[in-house]
């Protein structure tokens, strides 16, 4: 190991390693429409993503006009049925991400995924973006009985990815409020899908490009843990 602060470095999917946007609002439209609802443009669906699917669909319900738990069920199947097609259609990495990927592996970093996506979803999506085996664990919304901001999923995808000091990386409130919840150092980005500024997240570090992650990590490291 060198002198790299953290062990393991845990990561949000949606908005954050991944612009997840796209294909998100096709099935989301895809769910409002087959409920005679209008569509919602992209940039909307933006800040409505990182809360789970059934929270996307209340609030592009609730952006169109009534929302309830009946049209949600309704809305589920069909969102995760278009969903699951098309879960990398137009789902990108972000720019930058796999440089960053592979030097924190190169120094022997485990990296993780805690995000509040179906954890199948999440699955699948990994694969199709060719990251098998780049991740040694990922929890997702439905892992554990408990979701973000909740502290136990983050513990819990560390813990899978080998344990030790750690750090997590997010675009959301809901992700700078779980790491803070479980004392954990958080860096987070500001080109993910945030519904309030990103200097307002409260995050330990906020990077603007992933060339920017392994520098902001290490200087992370030696403000929260002094030698
Ligand atoms: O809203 C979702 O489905 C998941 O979002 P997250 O990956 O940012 O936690
Ligand atoms: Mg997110």
């Amino acid at each position: 190991m060198t002198d790299f602060p953290f062990d393991v470095v845990a990561f949000d999917l949606d908005g954050t390693l991944a612009d997840t946007a796209p294909d998100l609002t096709s099935a989301l439209n895809h769910a409002l429409g087959a409920l005679g609802r209008p569509a919602i443009d992209p940039e909307s669906v933006r800040h409505m993503v990182g809360h789970g699917v059934r929270a996307l669909l209340a609030r592009g319900l609730a952006a169109t006009g009534e929302s309830s738990e009946a049209l949600i069920d309704q809305g589920f199947p069909i969102f995760l049925d278009y969903y699951t097609s098309h879960i990398a259609d137009g789902t990108r990495a972000f720019e930058g991400l796999e440089a960053a990927l592979d030097e924190l592996t190169a120094m022997g970093v485990k990296l993780a995924i805690c995000t509040n996506k179906l954890e199948g979803l999440a699955r699948e999506l990994v694969t199709a973006l060719g990251w098998d085996g780049r991740f040694a664990s990922l929890v997702g919304g439905d892992t554990l009985p408990v979701r973000k901001p909740d502290p136990a999923p983050l513990f819990e995808a560390i813990a899978r990815a080998g344990g030790g000091r750690a750090a997590y990386v997010g675009d959301s409130i809901t992700d700078t409020d779980t790491a803070r919840n479980a004392r954990i150092p958080c860096v987070a980005v500001s080109f993910g899908f945030s519904d309030r500024p990103p200097e307002q997240l409260g995050a330990d570090r906020l990077i603007d490009h992933f060339d920017e992650l392994v520098p902001a990590l290490r200087a992370l490291g030696a403000s929260v843990l002094p030698e």
